[in-house]
């Protein structure tokens, strides 16, 4: 996080309405949130910095007029970007790794698109690891452009596969296509500045099964992204204000486990496990995070779950598709607390991750409450895999 992006006063930016139009943080994040629904239709997008302007489409998404689009601006033959694992399944080569082992830290790898390649459904076969059928021709490498690890954070950001057709063109090829044109310092900057923006938006008591006294309170960031939800439990304000830290679960969405007991996780249980455990105290805050799938979303999670069920597990599958392993920021979830009033958390979690990610963004842990649950017979792998890829504590 880097000081420019002090959370709070951009949330008081944000709520004033004179200084919300002047802001250029919220310009910044406009433009970034366009540029990804761009992509996400298959229309490229013109990235630009110091260092030069590329045209990017996703292969995921780009169709013929995408692809015709870039021919019209390109200064130069056209590359597929693509995240390190992917490169190497696509090369049939063995993964580099990065100085200190993990494959993302080699950013983006370029490979020569001929024309033969040029094609939308060999562009998306190229891009997805679950497509059985890689394709005969082995492409070449080719030299790494400017501005490539922007174009995969772009797509990452849209919750795409992190695959890129990329070309440099000329920056009044955007004007003369009526193309979006979007910062690579802003693509960098969008997370967190996201984050930072969160405010409160409406609330209401929503009582539970499990825990009668509940509200929700709703918070949405100047990005026009979806929003995050912290439901309250009980009394929190009576704890904090006798100086008790109040217990705190910062649950990431899982679609398939919360709603609908999917027996693959054991974010279920965990869910109502912590609603429970706080009603049972007499309170607490569940702040509910729009990060599906540890941050790729739900779409690319289905993908995760092709690809351990053909034997990778829930971090290999992440990396084969591009995605790190876990790609969520905890400033949303700190965010949220500040806004809340709440400084100092005793946290469920079983994540040591998820406690360095809050105490770097300034909650303060005072302690770490347990929040582990029997394996169910389908789960044992994934929670195994848990400890001992994730470091996930087993008390
Ligand atoms: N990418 C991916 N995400 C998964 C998989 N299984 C569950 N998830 C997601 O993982 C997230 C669960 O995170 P949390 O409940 O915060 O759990 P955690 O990081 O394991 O940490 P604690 O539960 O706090 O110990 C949810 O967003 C799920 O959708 C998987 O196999 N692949
Ligand atoms: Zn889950």
């Amino acid at each position: 996080m880097t000081g420019s992006l002090a959370p709070n006063s951009f949330a008081d930016a944000h709520r004033e309405s004179s200084s919300y139009l002047a802001d250029p943080r919220i310009l910044a994040l406009r433009q970034v949130h366009r540029a990804v629904a761009e992509l996400r239709r298959g229309t490229p997008v013109l990235i630009r910095a110091a260092e030069g302007t590329m045209l990017v489409a996703a292969a995921e998404t780009v169709g013929a007029l995408g692809l015709a689009e870039i021919a019209q601006a390109a200064t130069t033959p056209p590359v597929l970007l693509l995240a390190p694992v992917r490169a190497a399944a696509v090369l049939h080569r063995p993964v580099l790794q990065g100085p200190t082992g993990k494959p993302e830290e080699m950013g983006a790898v370029a490979l020569r698109l001929p024309p033969a390649l040029l094609d939308p459904a060999k562009l998306r076969s190229l891009a997805d690891p679950v497509v059985a059928d890689l394709l005969p021709e082995i492409p070449e490498r080719a030299a790494l452009p400017p501005l490539a690890s922007a174009a995969l954070a772009l797509a990452k950001l849209g919750r795409l596969l992190p695959a890129m057709v990329a070309v440099a063109a000329p920056d009044t090829a955007a004007a003369r296509l009526s193309l979006l044109t979007v910062s690579a310092e802003d693509i960098q900057a969008y997370p967190l500045s996201a984050a930072a923006s969160l405010k409160r938006v409406a609330e209401a008591a929503v009582p539970l099964e499990d825990a009668p006294d509940a509200r929700i309170i709703a918070f949405r960031a100047a990005d026009g992204g979806i929003e995050h939800l912290a439901i309250i439990v009980g009394n929190v304000e009576a704890q904090l204000a006798a100086g008790i830290a109040p217990l705190v679960r910062a649950h990431s969405e899982c679609f398939t486990g919360d709603l609908l007991g999917s027996l693959r996780c054991d974010c279920g249980p965990q869910l109502r496990g912590a609603i429970k455990r706080m009603a049972a105290e007499g309170a607490g805050i569940l702040v509910y995070l729009a990060q599906e799938g540890r941050g790729i979303g739900l779409v690319n999670k289905l993908r995760a779950y092709t690809l351990q069920d053909q034997g990778l597990d829930t971090l290999d599958a992440n990396r084969a598709l591009g995605y790190g392993a876990d790609e969520r920021n905890f400033l949303v979830a700190a965010t949220m607390l500040r806004e809340l009033g709440v400084h100092r958390v005793r946290l469920l979690t079983n994540n040591p991750d998820k406690m360095a990610g809050l105490a770097a963004c300034g909650i303060e842990i005072e302690g770490r409450e347990s929040h582990q649950f029997e394996a169910n017979g389908v789960n044992d792998h994934y929670l195994e895999t848990k400890a001992r890829r994730f470091g996930h504590l087993l008390e």
